[in-house]
């Protein structure tokens, strides 16, 4: 178990520790002791520059500046009064053992590291216009290079919120476990690569990471004596004349993830322009007169058959609502993206029982009546809402997606790469999801293995194609990101430093 905090979750990890008998200065010096470790072994040589704030955060700083006056040159900067418990006993023995404590004006040049340790998560409010503020101009403008300790000044640690500028950033040493803020946005901009330290609190919470060990467990498996059928048919519901490539590309996903039969179902005038890769079977049904698909009674039947559907690739804004009406009456599982969502928010009473639906932050906002912005600004009560609302498993797509079923359960997934933000990307995702579902996956763990797996082979194919891959080259990669789920690799983007 991976856990993902929030605010109110660290504060109750603490009390757990407390009063299962670890005293408070316990933490501290086990904290104070890992960033120590850690800053000796990211970067070994220089002096080091500690920024300390008020409280906890910068009491970390000061048993690490103890640690290392040891070995190398270190100094303090106090930006405001310490006030941590027993900050007078912690600031003389970092005297004794050789901390300078630096006076204004203070500069940072000659700093091989900056230790970020002025707030964590007792800090609200925007950090510029808090004594962190001049500080974090000079970190951007000397360009130092940065550890954050916990979380970045000033990123509130529920949401991610922040308005300070984009530093040097090393790393985020994040204590106990990861906090919200550091998945949310812009919080993860800031945060850089997570490294959480073990502090010996107990590792419980709402909300955990998609582990390497569970999706491995979960791959289905391709059953020696299968056919085709019984590997999973996937029925793709969607195109349109100004978009006949998206149901395609999710067809071949789910293909490639394994489902043994796909069939596309597209408005019979883009036939022809979908009707172009060999292992996938089309059908055209009617269509309206703009040339999105309508509803019919083949089109029902076609659906029928499936034993998981994709409603949404490339169906265009004018689909009608009754079409969404029709598929949820089929008990069928279904994944709902783009142009599905849209027609879903119209019609919210019409979901089907199994339906998954995979908005990117515009979507959601149409799902909840918010702009993309409100839905960045706090992703992790966004998803809760949304669950709350349909009733049914929702995945927030972005880097750090988040999967939320039922009773508040979060997965958030840690694999991924910026190169899958790219046009159909999603169409991707969801035929990766049906054919999990397909094969028999329920709906919670369908979604979280796909969205982990895509997220493998979006790393695996920028290592091999940089910034130009494109959404019809991730299929490549889905048999070597595979292969890295079998051998259990670690995404990089959160490590875990014991
Ligand atoms: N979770 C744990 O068990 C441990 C956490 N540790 C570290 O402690 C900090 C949290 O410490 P806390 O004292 O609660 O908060 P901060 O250090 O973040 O600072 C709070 C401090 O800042 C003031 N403040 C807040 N907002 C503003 C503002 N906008 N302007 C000015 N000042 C502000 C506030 O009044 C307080 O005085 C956690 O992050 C860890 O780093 C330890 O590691 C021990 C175990
Ligand atoms: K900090």
């Amino acid at each position: 178990m991976r856990p993902i905090w929030t605010l109110e979750e660290a504060r109750q990890a603490d009390q757990e520790a407390v009063s299962s008998g670890v005293p408070y200065p316990a933490l501290l010096a086990q904290a104070g002791l890992q960033l120590a470790r850690f800053i000796q072994a990211r970067v070994p040589e220089g002096a080091v520059m500690f920024l300390t704030g008020p409280g906890s955060n910068g009491g970390d700083g000061w048993v690490a500046a103890r640690h290392l006056a040891r070995r190398r040159p270190v100094t303090v900067i106090p930006i405001a009064e310490p006030r941590f418990p027993g900050a007078g006993d912690w600031i003389a023995a970092a005297k004794a053992a050789g901390v300078v404590v630096g006076q204004n004006p203070v500069s940072l040049n000659g700093a091989a590291v900056v230790v970020d340790a002025m707030y964590g998560t007792g800090f609200h409010g925007s950090v510029m216009e808090s004594p962190a503020g001049p500080w974090l101009a000079a970190l951007e403008s000397g360009g130092h290079p940065v550890i954050h300790v916990d979380l970045p000044s000033g990123v509130e640690t529920n949401t991610g919120q922040y308005d300070g500028p984009e530093l040097n950033t090393l790393a985020t040493l994040t204590m106990g476990a990861v906090k919200w803020g550091l998945v949310g946005y812009p919080g993860a901009e800031a945060a850089g690569p997570i490294v959480v330290a073990d502090i010996g609190l107990p590792g419980h919470g709402q909300a955990s990471f998609i582990d390497p060990e569970w999706a491995k467990r979960h791959l289905p498996r391709v059953p020696r004596l299968g056919h085709k059928y019984s590997r999973g048919h996937v029925v793709v519901i969607g195109g349109s004349r100004a978009m006949p490539g998206a149901p395609v590309l999710a067809g071949m996903a789910a293909l490639k993830a394994g489902a043994g039969l796909v069939e596309l179902v597209v408005p019979e005038s883009v036939l022809g322009r979908v009707a172009v890769v060999p292992s996938l079977i089309v059908h055209g049904v009617p269509e309206t007169a703009d040339g999105s698909l309508q509803v019919s009674d083949v089109l029902s039947r076609l659906a029928a058959r499936a034993d998981a559907l994709v409603i949404g690739p490339g169906l265009g804004p004018t689909a009608p609502t009754a079409l969404i009406e029709v598929l949820a009456k089929i008990p069928v599982p279904a994944v709902l993206d783009a142009d599905g969502i849209r027609l879903y928010a119209q019609a919210p009473k019409a979901f089907g029982a199994n339906w998954v639906l995979t908005p990117h932050a515009g979507e959601m906002g149409v799902l909840l009546g918010m702009t993309s912005a409100r839905v960045n600004a706090d992703r992790r009560r966004a998803v809760l809402d949304a669950v709350h609302a349909t009733g049914r498993t929702v995945l927030l797509k972005g880097m750090f997606s988040i999967v939320g079923s039922e009773g508040g359960r979060l997965m958030v997934n840690s694999s991924g790469s910026p190169v899958l933000a790219t046009a159909g990307s999603g169409d991707v995702l969801s035929g990766m999801t049906a054919a999990l579902l397909a094969q028999g996956l329920p709906p919670d763990q369908a979604l979280a293995l796909a969205v982990y797996w895509h997220g493998w082979a979006g790393q695996i194919g920028e290592r091999e194609q940089g910034l130009s891959m494109t959404a019809d080259n991730l299929l490549d990669y889905f048999s070597p990101a595979r292969h890295a789920l079998e051998q259990e690799e670690e995404p990089t983007s959160v490590t875990y430093w014991d």
